[in-house]
């Protein structure tokens, strides 16, 4: 069952399940700039979902459809100490759990500042505490990193240049790799209208060099505080927008002296995210956050 929006917002997630079998789990469907996120409310304790159920949830055909699902959780031991109000945990539309998602961070944010009636709130996140702040009535900041271009956290399986790649895959050469939670590799062209990402980006994703794989980012620097950003998403799909592809493709670009300010404005193809890079290698991203649909979905067995 998906209801539309629009609906209050504030207690969907807690919803009861209508109490018929099979168990149904409510859910939220939410996107950052048509990043689109299927969101499950755990704090309950309930039991964890499996890699079907994942697969499953965020299928078009049978699912809600959606290019991540998100778990809200209760704050570990260690969170609450860093005053975290819940925890999100975050699963490639093939069950893989991953660090990082920008876009998702925003969106679940959202809801816990809407659900605490607060104007910032500390998520936890892979083990880290993001610091998450209202920007508007539906804008939101959230603070990511640190950045590390070390070739043993992103991972890479030997040592390289990570500002300069050896790999190159038709128009994408001598790229940057980074970790922002999750890999990434970063290549800058002249002309992003004409780099065919569905065509090059797959043989960076898989290249031996990413044992993880990779996000595969191409930017164009229309100026000293400007780019143009498409990015190709492990476990391969080409996305409206990404989040922390934009982070780390704003500091490639300092890094590479591409541009000249700590504060850049990233376009992507459904819109633009403000990015600023901040001391310790952390980086505040700012956008937008929208509502979809909301429903309950069949539980797991
Ligand atoms: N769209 C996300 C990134 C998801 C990354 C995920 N696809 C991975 O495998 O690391 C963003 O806004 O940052």
């Amino acid at each position: 069952m998906i209801v539309d929006w629009p609906m209050k917002h504030t207690d969907l997630l807690s919803l009861p399940s209508p109490g018929e079998l099979p168990p149904q789990w409510p859910f939220i469907k939410m996107h950052g700039l048509e990043n689109y996120f299927v969101i499950l409310d755990r704090r309950d304790g309930s039991k964890p979902l499996n890699n079907d159920d994942i697969v499953r949830i965020c299928s078009t055909n049978v699912g809600v459809g959606g290019e991540q699902l998100l778990t809200i959780e209760r704050a570990s031991e260690e969170g609450l100490r860093a005053g975290a109000y819940a925890a999100m945990r975050i699963f490639n539309i093939d069950g893989k759990e991953v660090g990082a998602c920008g876009n998702a961070t925003r969106c679940v944010a959202y809801l816990l500042l809407e659900e605490s009636g607060k104007d910032e709130v500390v998520m936890e996140l892979a083990g880290g505490a993001v610091h998450c702040r209202r920007a508007g009535p539906m804008e939101v900041s959230v603070t990511l990193g640190p950045i590390s271009m070390d070739w043993r956290k992103i991972p890479l399986s030997r040592e390289v240049d990570t500002l300069h790649l050896p790999i190159e895959s038709g128009p994408l050469s001598d790229g940057v790799a980074l970790y922002i939670g999750n890999p990434h590799a970063v290549f800058f062209v002249d002309q992003l209208d004409s780099v065919d990402m569905g065509r090059y980006a797959p043989a960076v994703q898989n290249d031996p060099l990413f044992p993880e794989g990779a996000n595969v980012g191409a930017a164009q620097v229309l100026d000293g505080q400007t780019l143009r950003l498409q990015v190709w998403e492990r476990p391969g799909v080409l996305t409206k927008a990404c989040g922390t592809g934009a982070c780390v493709a704003s500091y490639a670009a300092l890094k590479r002296g591409l541009v000249t300010s700590n504060k850049i404005a990233v376009h992507l193809p459904a819109g633009k995210l403000d990015i600023e890079l901040l001391d310790g290698d952390k980086v505040r991203m700012t956008g937008p956050v929208a509502f979809c649909c909301h429903g309950f979905i069949e539980g797991g067995k």
